[in-house]
């Protein structure tokens, strides 16, 4: 579904070229779900939007859906993205203008893979039937990142691509929301990347990786000393 080979990424900055990834190889099939970890600053974005297309390696090999994302122009990366990727970001990025019902339905909308009776299902478990008519501004936090989350799996993509997705919840409701997004994207046989730097959002997870110095490791994961 997903795969890096030997993939580098360096940023040009005032001071020179900043190495951030320096081969870094991983795969990940579907129905598998991925932990990515690592400090603030390790490159774990700059992954993710490699991932989704969003940018390009320098140099190395990223797959999607079995096509080379770098012999790809960016209409056809976009295409890609739609017909393969739902993507929650940490800012959830929902349309003002749109009701709770049109939010959750628009990514499917524009993929041509709207189902009915996904979408209600989905606003059931997410707990927003009966707040279908309401505006993402008369949400709360938590149900706002809910609807990302159901925005993001309502085309039933291959891949749900995370950042951090339950950033601004309390544990309690976090993993509770986690857990369903366990669910949803196994129901719907998708791959998940979870990038994450909490180590009980990451252990649910089949595998669990750590960015370090531009490479790709085992994570541990134990509760930093507070
Ligand atoms: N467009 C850019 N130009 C220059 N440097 C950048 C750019 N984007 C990111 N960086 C640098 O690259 C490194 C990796 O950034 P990245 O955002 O991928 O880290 P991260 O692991 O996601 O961090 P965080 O956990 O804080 O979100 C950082 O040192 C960052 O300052």
């Amino acid at each position: 579904m997903l795969e890096f080979r030997q993939v580098r990424k360096a940023y040009a900055t005032p001071q020179g070229p900043l190495p951030v990834l320096r081969g870094v190889d991983m795969s990940l099939g579907r129905g598998e779900s991925l932990a990515l970890m690592g400090e603030s600053g390790s490159g774990k974005s700059t992954l993710l939007h490699l991932a989704a297309g969003l940018d390009l390696p320098d140099d190395g090999e990223v797959r999607l859906a079995g096509q080379a994302i770098s012999s790809l122009g960016e209409p056809a990366r976009a295409r890609l993205r739609r017909d393969t990727l739902g993507l929650v970001f940490q800012q959830f990025h929902l349309v003002p203008s749109l009701n709770v019902a049109d939010n959750l339905r628009l990514q499917a909308r524009l993929a041509g893979r709207e189902r009915p009776d996904w979408s209600t299902y989905l606003l059931q478990r997410l707990g927003l039937a009966g707040l279908e008519t309401r505006y993402p501004e008369q949400l709360s936090g938590g149900q706002q990142q809910r609807l990302a989350i159901g925005r993001a799996l309502a085309p039933r993509p291959s891949l749900l691509l995370a950042d951090e997705p339950t950033g601004n919840l309390d544990e309690t409701t976090a993993d509770a929301v986690l857990a369903l997004l366990r669910e949803l994207v196994s129901e719907a046989d998708s791959a998940l990347l979870v990038v994450t730097h909490s180590p009980r959002v990451a252990a649910p997870l089949d595998r669990c990786l750590r960015l370090t110095h531009g490479r790709l490791g085992p994570a541990t994961l134990t509760e930093p000393a507070k």
